[in-house]
Parts: structure tokens; sequence; C-alpha cells
């Protein structure tokens, strides 16, 4: 049995705060003796236009955030799980997500490949398209001391096909963070959650932003560890703004009893393979 932490921030267009935020939830998660922190997309930062999420983006090596956020790791010899933003090509983002191990190495990244592109009557309008490229390939799981990771990014959680292969490929945790916005995660983020773990039957860990990011934009917050047979084992706020985090055992002994007692067998010889 091994102990995961999940993160809530609410990041803004200053870098300073966000690491600040960050650095905070890394020490509490490391005070619990948990073996891994996983923190929401963006963590770096949330900006209110197009213009300005293109302007503060960073590589790896040049950006304060990814270098104080190593350095904290390095201290607390905790491994992290982090969305960032990274310069791509046509004057656009990547949306990535980074593992980094608990020497402050950079040893695993996936780039979102679904972007939230919606325009939504008396809700949400985003097109995240105008300032992030989509990736281009599949995520792979990955190993942690917490167990098998496979990585998604926020919108990514309505498609279950994404999380479905990463269980083919042996994933035992399936995260989401995210910056869901508020009219959609009260509809739809606990049932979306809940749904991905019982359907690939894995543990999943969904670090969300909470709270105002600014005047034009507010995360639902809420994130929350789930257990392979559905079951919420950790939950943080829905509304505030404060750096919060919240940890669950995770017990692959009990995921393999899930997969063994109630075997999901595809019919694909009647329906194509996801
Ligand atoms: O903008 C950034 O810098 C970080 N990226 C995000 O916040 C992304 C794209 S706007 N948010 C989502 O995918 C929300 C999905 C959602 O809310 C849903 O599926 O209902």
């Amino acid at each position: 049995m091994t102990l995961a932490a999940v993160g809530q921030i609410c990041s803004t267009d200053s870098m300073v705060h966000n690491l600040a935020q960050c650095r905070i939830l890394i020490q509490k998660a490391a005070a619990t003796g948990a073996q891994a922190l996983f923190l929401p997309e963006a963590s770096d930062y949330i900006a209110s236009s197009p213009s300005e999420t293109i302007s503060l983006a960073r590589s790896v090596s040049e950006s304060e955030f990814v270098r104080g956020i190593q350095d904290e790791v390095r201290k607390f010899k905790l491994p992290v799980h982090v969305g960032i933003h990274e310069p791509a090509q046509d004057e656009k983002v990547k949306n990535t997500l980074i593992w980094i191990d608990e020497g402050g190495r950079i040893q695993h990244r996936y780039q979102k490949i679904h972007l939230f592109d919606v325009d939504i009557k008396g809700g949400p309008v985003l097109k995240e398209s105008r300032s992030v490229e989509k990736g281009m390939s599949m995520p792979l799981p990955f190993h942690t001391p917490v167990g098998r990771v496979g990585p998604t990014i926020c919108f990514d959680l309505r498609f279950p096909e994404i999380g479905l292969a990463l269980r083919r490929k042996n994933a035992e945790i399936i995260t989401f963070p995210s910056a869901f916005t508020i009219p959609t995660g009260q509809a739809h983020w606990e049932i979306l959650i809940r749904a991905r773990a019982i359907e690939t039957q894995s543990y999943v860990i969904a670090a969300a932003q909470v709270g105002p990011h600014n005047e034009k934009r507010s995360s639902y917050g809420h994130s929350m560890i789930v257990s392979p047979w559905g079951e919420i084992l950790a939950e943080l706020d829905k509304v505030g703004g404060e750096p919060q985090i919240a940890t669950a055992n995770i017990d692959l002994g009990l995921l393999h009893k899930v997969r063994s007692e109630m075997p999901l067998l595809r019919r694909n010889d009647l329906y194509a393979e996801v």
C-alpha cells in the first residue's frame, strides 16, 4: 500500500504566486508521508487571453516555475506530476503534463490531445485551439512509486477511449489534472471521473484548479481520488482558492481483486477495439 496526494490551487498569471502555492503543497504532501503529489493542469499560469497565454510560455529549462518545482522536489524527495505550458510552433503553446521524479528530473511528458473549443449559450465560451497546439500522440503509462500512471488532461476526461487505451497498456492510475469550468463541473465532473474509474477498473487522481483566476474565469475545484470500484477516497472543496491537499491509500491488491472478480472482457469480434 502506498499513499498518493492530490493538490488543488488557483493559478493566476503570476508564475511567482503559482510557484509559491505549489511549494506549500509539496511541503504539505511530504509531511503526510505521501509518495507522489499530483497537481492540476496549467499550474504554471492561467492567463486572461490567448495572447497572454502565448507570451507567458517558457521552455522547461527557462521556466522559473518548473525549476522552482524541481528544487522543491529534490529537497523533499517527493515526485510531482504537474501541468504546464511550453512554447510550440506557429505562435502557439503546448498544454503539457510532466512527471518529475524524486531527483528532480523530468521523466515523462504528455501533450493534451483533445482541445476545449466550446460555445455554450449562457455558459462558458472557450477556444483553446486559438492558443494551444494539439498533441499528436497517445499518452503512455509510466512507472511511479504509487503505481503505473496513465496521464491525460482535463477535457480528455470526456473521451472514454483514452482511459481505456491506457488501461490496455496496463495503467493502474489514470490522472485527469484539470481546470474545469464551473457550469460543466457542476453538471459532469464527479460523474465522469467515477465512470472513468469504474470502466477502467483503475484508480483515478483528478487534481483541479479552483476559484477565480482573473475577472473572466473561475474553476470548479473538487479534486478527487477515486478507487477502481468508483468510491471517492479523497475530495477537496468546490469553492475558495486556498491551496489544499488530500491523500488516499493506493492499494494495488484491491485493484487486482476488482479486475479479477469482474473481468471486463471485450467483444472485439462485435465492435471496434478501443
Ligand atoms: O487555459 C489554460 O491555460 C489551461 N487550460 C484549460 O483550462 C483548459 C482549456 S481552456 N480547460 C479545459 O479543458 C476545461 C474542460 C471543461 O471544463 C469541460 O470539459 O467541461
